[in-house]
């Protein structure tokens, strides 16, 4: 029997009032593969993370992350996922060292002393453990949260723009550490990104959402030769501009009324 996806969405809807932010969303991500989700400003990314972690209610649909029902047991899986985001501050007062303990405390981390050591060198905070979270550059809070996210080795990593802030270099060096731990790890990632060689270069499989909706779906090469394109930020600039062909024009009449 094949193992179940690691991340499970079913016609995942999420209203605030008269705004439809995630609109029956469905897709499936295999253990050990990489999804990115791609859209525009207010496209529904983050909420649709948020939803994935439990920290927003859905409006309707469901949830499995490691075959756990996450609208009824996300407990049982929380402590397997962890998540990146540059719209969740960690609290400013506490110093690098003392966001890592608590946040490995709250994860179980086994040995939690050596692997802040461990993780703190990986993302080269090791030199500012011991500073006030809230007097870093932006540049350095992203690294720690990622950081954060890493430390208790996830098998399901959801990161929203995780290289937001980076300059190019450490933000390829963060790419290429991801990829290493993806690969050694067999973990699963969700990755949310305006980065589109980001999103070649890292993701097995991208969902272009508009509006909420999915729009396309496929690998970076399968929507490169769809859309006819060199690279994704054509591609991405087709659908904002309304000159993508859509899931509509897949379908045998090819979308026509
Ligand atoms: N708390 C909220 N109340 C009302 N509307 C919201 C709320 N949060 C998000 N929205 C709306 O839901 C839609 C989806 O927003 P979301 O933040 O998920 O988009 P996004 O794809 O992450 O965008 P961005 O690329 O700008 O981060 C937008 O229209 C947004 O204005």
């Amino acid at each position: 029997m094949p193992a179940a996806p690691s991340i499970a969405v079913q016609h995942l809807r999420k209203v605030y009032g008269e705004i439809v932010a995630v609109d029956d969303l469905s897709f499936s991500v295999p253990r050990g593969t990489v999804l990115g989700l791609l859209g525009g400003n207010g496209a529904g990314k983050t909420t649709t993370i948020a939803m994935l972690l439990g920290l927003l209610e859905p409006t309707g649909g469901s949830i499995g992350i490691l075959g756990i029902d996450m609208l009824k047991r996300r407990y049982a899986a929380l402590p397997r996922m962890n998540f990146s985001s540059p719209y969740v501050d960690l609290p400013h007062r506490l110093t690098v060292r003392q966001n890592l303990q608590f946040y490995g405390r709250l994860y179980g981390v086994k040995d939690l002393r050596h692997r802040i050591v461990e993780i703190a060198e990986h993302m080269q905070v090791a030199p500012f453990l011991d500073r006030a979270a809230g007097k870093l550059s932006a540049g350095q809070k992203t690294r720690v949260a990622l950081a954060k996210a890493l430390i208790n080795k996830p098998d399901v990593l959801l990161l929203d723009e995780p290289t937001a802030s980076l300059d190019p270099d450490t933000a390829d060096w963060v790419r290429g550490y991801l990829e290493s731990y993806q690969h050694e790890t067999h973990s699963t990632i969700l990755l949310a990104s305006h980065n589109m060689g980001e999103v070649e270069r890292l993701c097995d499989d991208v969902i272009l959402l508009q509006a909420g909706k999915v729009f396309e779906r496929g690998s970076p090469r399968e929507l490169l030769e769809r859309f006819g394109r060199e690279d994704m930020e054509e591609v991405f600039l087709d659908m904002a501009r309304g000159r993508g062909r859509g899931l509509d024009a897949l379908k045998p009449d090819g979308g026509q009324p």
